[in-house]
């Protein structure tokens, strides 16, 4: 049996999610309601290695559910990839006697939390926080919903003046290995082509279907593709077309970090509670180095080690559709 944790830490680290707010507020409260002490460790790793800890209360997170971004900060630090980085961000752990950490972050972030345990026995829980979805064992991670109703936003007023001009538009979105929110934000508003980093299309087929249409006199167009795409990004993919298909009027928008920022979802703050109070549950009955997840609904605890390394697959049913709507 391991020990009964009692203190408690909280971070966000890597990219912020809408929704991370609503986690660290669950985080707080449940702990609060256990008679645990929370902590707060600011600007993630690199607030661990330099000391910025404080402890937390009820009052500390009052206010933050409808707020996006992390009032605890983020960072992706690179002096805790070293040994001796994670040396000096334990030793601010344990002398506030903390013997539990929670860890709001994507797939970096767990393998920073995997390496504390592995190399100092500290008790670790994952929250998946990342826009991109990218993390297997979950069919939620806090940040995408919201992510991807941000890019349908844009993308919707991008299609109106696509419209208006007879323009083909190359609209690119987060999603660095991920395409989750190219695919759902792609099906969501019509686009004729969607461009995954998991799927091998290629821009000459791109160029081929846009051909096809121009053809036909279909002038409008909207390709959305995921910044992480073979292809190298919208830029890109307009140069070529450029060339290949001078008549056609092409233009392109990046969406970038407007897509991490805004007020989080429903549905996002819905599962940052559920997730942040589970956390604390999974700390206190010994369920440790986990990552807490919901799969069909219901609460799923995947080995951080897994969590990692597996990738999501994507439904092919999907796949068939985007090709069959988007003629
Ligand atoms: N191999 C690793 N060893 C130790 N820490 C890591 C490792 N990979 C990532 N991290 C820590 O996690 C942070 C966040 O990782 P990153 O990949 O940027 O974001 P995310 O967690 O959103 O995927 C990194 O800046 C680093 O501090
Ligand atoms: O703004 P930054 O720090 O350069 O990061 C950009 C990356 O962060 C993300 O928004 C989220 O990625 P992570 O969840 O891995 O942090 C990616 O889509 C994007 O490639
Ligand atoms: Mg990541």
């Amino acid at each position: 049996m391991s020990k009964k944790v009692t203190k408690i830490a909280v971070l966000t680290s890597g990219g912020d999610a809408p929704g991370m707010n609503a986690a660290i507020r669950a985080v707080v409260r449940t702990g609060i309601y256990y008679g645990l002490e929370v902590y707060g460790v600011v600007r993630g790793y690199n607030g661990m290695i330099e000391d910025d800890i404080f402890k937390m209360d009820s009052r500390s997170v009052a206010n933050i559910i409808q707020r996006g971004g992390t009032i605890l900060k983020t960072a992706r630090s690179k002096e805790f990839m070293s040994p001796e980085g994670r040396q000096k961000a334990y030793a601010n752990l344990i002398k506030r006697g903390i013997d539990g950490l929670v860890v709001v972050g994507g797939n970096g972030s767990f393998t920073g939390a995997l390496k504390l345990h592995e190399e100092f026995g500290l008790p670790c829980v994952g929250i998946p926080g990342t826009i991109d979805k990218d993390l297997y064992g979950t069919d939620f991670t806090i940040g995408f919903d919201t992510a991807v109703n941000t890019a349908v936003e844009a993308i919707d007023k991008i299609r109106d003046t696509a419209d208006a001009h007879d323009r083909l538009f190359i609209v690119e979105v987060m999603g660095r290995d991920a395409g989750y929110i190219a695919l759902h934000s792609g099906i969501a508003t019509g686009a004729e082509h969607i461009l995954i980093p998991e799927e091998d299309t290629s821009v000459e087929e791109v160029i081929a279907g846009l051909s096809e249409k121009e053809k036909r006199k279909k002038l409008v167009n909207l390709i959305v593709v995921a910044e992480g795409h073979k292809s190298g990004g919208a830029n890109h993919i307009a140069e070529i077309v450029k060339q290949q298909l001078p008549n056609l009027d092409t233009k392109v928008t990046i969406l970038g970090h407007l897509q991490r920022g805004g007020s989080p979802s429903c549905i996002d703050r819905l599962i940052a509670s559920r997730m942040g109070y589970h956390a604390v549950e999974s700390l206190l009955q010994g369920r440790h180095n986990v990552m807490v997840g919901i799969l069909d609904n219901a609460m799923k605890y995947t080995p951080l080690e897994i969590a990692i390394r597996e990738k999501q697959r994507f439904s092919d049913e999907w796949l068939k559709i985007v090709k069959i709507l988007a003629s």
